[in-house]
């Protein structure tokens, strides 16, 4: 675990959220910027818009599309791969969020995912981690790695508002920039023991709960509901 000690627990909840800021500097982080707005080819639609790397995301399933092969991490990822997990992450997702948009309040998977970690490049936004009626903001401040385990990553959901300013905490309003994040997810080894029936997959299919019924579709519909722009 050799970089452990640059990462810091923050002292707040949810607890488990790891913090280590300046992952990457701010010339690094203006290449890659750079980068991503000229060398990769991106869906063409507004929104919110992603690329993957190793396995792929499968958005109906929520783990990994088993058709799409394997796609080896490109030079400019390879420095980027956080080091304190035992082996390299399994998926990786280069989003690209324009200013005003977010993502809906969800838990990354627990069936199939354990570890998870998200670097925040451009813009900084409002990350909104909700239980129940708490909410707690976290602010992703750019070339800032995060890594989400224990409570944030299995109890509470994370979102990020699909607005086009993020008001802070001494009142005043930051308009929102073009951000990206990549998100690192660790294929799990056996099985989520969490019982979280709310949010957890695993949970909720060793209750028989239909997968129709499940939270996280329920929570997206939710989101979308409630989202608004500011
Ligand atoms: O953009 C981020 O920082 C987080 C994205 C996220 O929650 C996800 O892709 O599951
Ligand atoms: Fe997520």
């Amino acid at each position: 675990m050799e970089d452990r000690n640059n990462f810091r627990e923050l002292p707040t909840e949810p607890y488990g959220i790891f913090w280590q800021e300046d992952f990457v500097n701010a010339e690094h982080e203006q290449r890659l910027i750079s980068l991503f707005a000229n060398e990769l080819e991106w869906p063409d639609r507004p929104g919110r818009i992603s690329l993957h790397y190793g396995y792929t995301f499968d958005y109906k399933t929520f783990g990994i599309d088993p058709e799409i092969p394997y796609k080896e991490f490109p030079e400019w990822l390879k420095p980027l791969i956080p080091k304190t997990e035992e082996r390299p992450p399994d998926q990786v997702c280069l989003q690209y969020y324009p200013p005003g948009a977010g993502i809906p309040p969800h838990v990354d998977a627990h069936g199939p995912y354990d570890q998870l970690y998200a670097l925040s490049l451009g813009a900084p936004a409002m990350m909104i981690f909700r239980r129940g009626e708490e909410r707690i903001e976290v602010d992703l401040t750019p070339r800032s790695m995060m890594q989400m385990s224990g409570d944030s990553r299995l109890h509470w959901t994370h979102g990020i508002r699909k607005r086009k300013n993020d008001p802070l905490p001494d009142g005043t309003m930051r308009p929102r920039g073009k951000r990206w994040s990549i998100t690192y997810r660790w294929l799990r080894d056996g099985e989520c023991e969490c019982g979280n029936l709310e949010l957890c997959d695993t949970a909720q299919r060793r209750n028989g709960i239909e997968k129709e019924k499940r939270s996280l579709k329920a929570l997206a519909e939710q989101a979308a509901l409630e989202e608004q722009v500011v």
